[in-house]
């Protein structure tokens, strides 16, 4: 097949990150024999300084062009001054809500290899296998932002079909799992999260009645993903709620390094990135974890390009660098291996198990 993916390293980690998920892209092209085409554009600090925009309109082009965007992460504290007029997220903010992407999907599924580096007891990891569907262009990140001498206000809003159409992607999400979703809110206090539980108890009532729903307050849920992270299935949530408590379950696997997320709408283009920002006190480097873009870019072969097996190689081939006790310094300190050498040795086990004659009968 033929795709053109844009690919936006942004700042910090994220050009160390990009560069070896984009490796492992071309490596499936190759062994697999696609042609995938990588295009690189600005985003977020790095477009502020070369165009005085975090969000270039000549990236959004391309990026709507595109088959599939791969991102690393954005922002940085030279870009953080609170007088600032522009910042680096927005132009990340402006994406996701330009592609119309309202569901980020972020699994967590603990690799045995990592349990050690989780600060979490390994018997409540083992089989841990949960999908968070975070609402991603709606709530506070994007109601009015206010500011005056006494204070500031960020509103937060959701309408019942912003609400309906993702918690729908969460049930059709379950169905192809375990069949159980877990709806995060705030319903005790928030008029938001009222709506928001009214809203998916009666999607899943009426157009799922084979999923089960039940509803969680956010803030014991951050208690009990950690002491029974084995107990959920599909954990749906919006934008704040999802982001917190994905950096939470990173924990259970390890690092923040590890997660993977794809950003999806009800149009073509995919946006795929590791769950982590840009990490300005390991920046250049050479440390980076590069697993959550590496398994980002396995999400887009499956989710934009349709191509499942080579999605799984790549998994297993991460699997397989894991397993064989290839690790980077956030799991392994003290002898762990930098982003580049985890990358070859990720693209060295690309097809040890799966052979183009294999994909292709
Ligand atoms: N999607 C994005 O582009 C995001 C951007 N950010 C931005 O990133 C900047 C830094 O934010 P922080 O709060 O420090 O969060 P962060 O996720 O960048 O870093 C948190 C901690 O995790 C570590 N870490 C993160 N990714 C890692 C990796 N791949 N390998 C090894 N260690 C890793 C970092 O070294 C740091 O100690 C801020 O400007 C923030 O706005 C934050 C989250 C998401
Ligand atoms: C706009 C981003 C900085 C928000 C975030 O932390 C994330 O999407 O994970
Ligand atoms: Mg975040």
């Amino acid at each position: 097949m033929h795709a053109e993916i844009v690919v936006l390293p942004g700042d910090g980690i994220g050009p160390e990150v990009t560069a070896a998920a984009a490796a492992v892209l071309r490596t499936v092209g190759q062994r697999y024999r696609h042609r995938f085409d990588l295009h690189e554009h600005a985003i977020g600090g790095a477009a502020i300084d070369a165009h005085g925009d975090p969000l270039p309109e000549k990236t959004l082009a391309a990026c709507r062009n595109a088959d599939a965007v791969l991102l690393g992460a954005v922002g940085g504290p030279q870009w953080s001054d609170p007088q600032a007029k522009v910042r680096p997220e927005q132009g990340l903010l402006a994406l996701r809500k330009a592609l119309g992407l309202y569901a980020n999907l972020r699994p967590v599924r603990p690799h045995p290899a990592t349990l050690g580096a989780a600060p979490i007891k390994p018997h409540l990891l083992a089989g841990v296998d949960l999908l968070v569907v975070r609402e991603l262009t709606g709530g506070i990140y994007f109601g009015d932002k206010t500011r005056d001498a006494d204070g500031a206000s960020d509103v937060c809003r959701y309408s019942v079909a912003e609400v309906e159409r993702v918690v729908r992607r969460a049930c059709v999400l379950a169905r192809q799992r375990r069949g159980h979703v877990t709806s995060v809110d705030k319903a005790n206090v928030l008029e938001t999260s009222r709506l928001w539980r009214e809203v998916a108890t009666r999607v899943a009532r009426d157009e799922f009645s084979d999923v089960t729903i039940e509803h969680q307050l956010v803030d014991s849920m951050a208690m009990h993903l950690l002491s029974k992270p084995r107990a959920f299935d599909v954990v749906v949530t919006e934008n704040m709620f999802g982001d917190i408590l994905t950096d939470e379950a990173s924990m259970l696997a390890g690092s923040m390094g590890l997660l993977p997320s794809a950003s999806l709408g009800d149009g073509r283009v995919g946006l795929y990135e590791p769950i982590h920002g840009s990490a300005p006190d390991i920046a250049g480097r050479g440390i980076a974890n590069p697993c959550g873009a590496i398994l980002s870019a396995a999400m887009l072969l499956r989710h934009s390009l349709g191509l499942e097996l080579e999605a799984g190689c790549v998994e297993r081939a991460v699997s397989a660098a894991l397993e064989d006790g290839i690790l980077t310094r956030d799991l392994a300190p003290e002898r762990g291996v930098g982003t580049v050498r985890f990358a070859a040795e990720v693209i060295e086990r690309i097809g040890a198990d799966c052979h183009v004659a294999e994909l292709r009968d």
